[in-house]
């Protein structure tokens, strides 16, 4: 047994680092590690494909299901859940997050850069990934902090094992003001 507040949802924009730092978290602290564009692909191929074919609202269809599957689900409920970039704006993967442990990683631009430039493959950052990065952001920024429980600074070069620490430490933080 843990004494983490699990499941850990992991919400943030594209590129932020999210599956990254989810994988290293639970493996460094023994839980598993599910990523939600994962669950898609296996189901229903890959994303690029779904959004040419049937659309975005499509795509976030069948998203806020798989995530409303993955929190039901008594297998994750020790696990890390990271979630695509735009799932948390959908109403009902909002209301499916609420009383959950979320974990914001934010980013700013001069990190995701190196990440994101020429990128040909993401859907919603075409066709100059740059800018349309920083034009999601700010859309969907007010509704990160909002959902967020936990605020998690990903700037910079940072260590995976330095953020692994960071989180645990937030997390025991935020453990140890609600019991006081
Ligand atoms: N702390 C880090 N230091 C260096 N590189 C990182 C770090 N975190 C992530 N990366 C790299 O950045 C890229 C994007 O990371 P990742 O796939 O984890 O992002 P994400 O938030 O899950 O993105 P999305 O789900 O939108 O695809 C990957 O190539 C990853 O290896
Ligand atoms: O931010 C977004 O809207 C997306 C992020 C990715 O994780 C994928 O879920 C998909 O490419 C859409
Ligand atoms: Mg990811």
């Amino acid at each position: 047994m843990t004494s983490l507040p699990t499941p850990l949802v992991l919400i943030g924009p594209m590129a932020a680092g999210k599956s990254h730092l989810g994988h290293h978290f639970a493996k460094r602290y023994g839980l598993d590690f599910v990523d939600a564009d994962h669950v898609i692909e296996a189901q229903h191929g890959p994303i690029p494909a779904l959004f040419t074919a049937h659309g975005q609202q499509h795509f976030r269809d069948i998203e806020a299901g798989v995530v409303a599957d993955l929190l039901a689900d008594n297998r994750y409920w020790n696990a890390v859940i990271s979630l695509g970039g735009g799932a948390p704006m959908t109403p009902a993967v909002q209301e499916l997050l609420a009383g959950h442990t979320v974990i914001y990683l934010e980013v700013d631009e001069v990190t995701v850069r190196p990440r994101i430039t020429g990128n040909r493959t993401r859907p919603m950052l075409q066709p100059d990934p740059e800018r349309r990065w920083r034009e999601i952001l700010d859309e969907r920024r007010d509704t990160y902090e909002r959902l967020a429980t936990i605020r998690l600074d990903g700037t910079g070069h940072r260590r995976i094992g330095s953020l692994v620490q960071q989180l645990h430490k937030a997390l025991t933080e935020q453990r140890r003001d609600a019991t006081a």
